[in-house]
């Protein structure tokens, strides 16, 4: 049987190739992309970890088990990890830390977070997971198609953020992330939540879409 996360993101299909082959992503790759876009972008997303970060708090807290709480914690201790590439990055640029946090949220940032957090507020363990998993699992599908272009182009000017996506850390969360939605599934899936499931996997995955457009328009202006 087609694992659940596969039937979610075989429903998605357009929205997954939209987020995942994004121009912002081609012009990464290529090496292209204006620094001011990526700037931009970094801070942005600095401010989304910070709400990423609370919502696996919000899985924690939803767990049943300690195997939840701990998935919970794991993702929660990931986000603030990867928050650090985003300083150290930015201050290569002579951003600061106070700089980016005192940054105003960009409604793209705001409608992707508080969406996944109120996802994870009204549903339940399964639903927030869903909302979760386009982050993780789309970041390191671009981060393993990416990395043969560090290869190429040693002095890529996005070598790092490359190479923190195409990690094995990265590629190893994950595939847990995906194992664990299949998990859940066979806890708590009815094949009657599966349309409501697809709409929250969908949304998500438009929401990354608007975040690399958030990323070019700012870089233009
Ligand atoms: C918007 C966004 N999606 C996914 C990730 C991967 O964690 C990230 N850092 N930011």
């Amino acid at each position: 049987m087609t694992s659940l996360f596969e039937r979610l993101k075989t429903a998605a299909a357009d929205a997954w190739q939209a987020y995942t082959h994004h121009e912002f992503i081609n012009q990464l790759e290529a090496g292209t992309l204006p620094q001011a876009a990526f700037r931009h972008y970094l801070v942005q997303d600095y401010l989304f970890l910070l709400q990423f970060s609370r919502a696996y708090a919000l899985a924690a807290y939803k767990g049943q088990t300690f195997a939840d709480v701990a998935k919970g914690q794991a993702g929660l201790l990931a986000s603030l990890e990867e928050s650090e590439l985003h300083v150290r990055l930015c201050a290569e640029w002579g951003i600061s830390r106070e700089e980016m946090a005192a940054t105003p949220e960009h409604p793209a940032t705001v409608a992707y977070t508080r969406y996944v957090l109120d996802t994870g507020m009204r549903g339940d363990l399964l639903d927030l997971h869903v909302a979760l998993s386009p982050c993780v699992v789309g970041y390191s599908e671009i981060g393993k198609r990416l990395a043969p272009a560090i290869q190429q182009q040693p002095d890529h000017p996005y070598a790092e953020w490359i190479s923190e996506y195409a990690s094995e850390e990265v590629q190893q969360l994950a595939a847990e992330a995906i194992g664990y939605i299949d998990h859940l599934g066979e806890r708590f899936l009815s094949e009657a939540r599966f349309e409501n499931l697809a709409q929250i996997f969908a949304t998500a995955t438009r929401m990354e879409t608007a975040f690399w457009q958030m990323g070019l328009d700012l870089g233009q202006e």
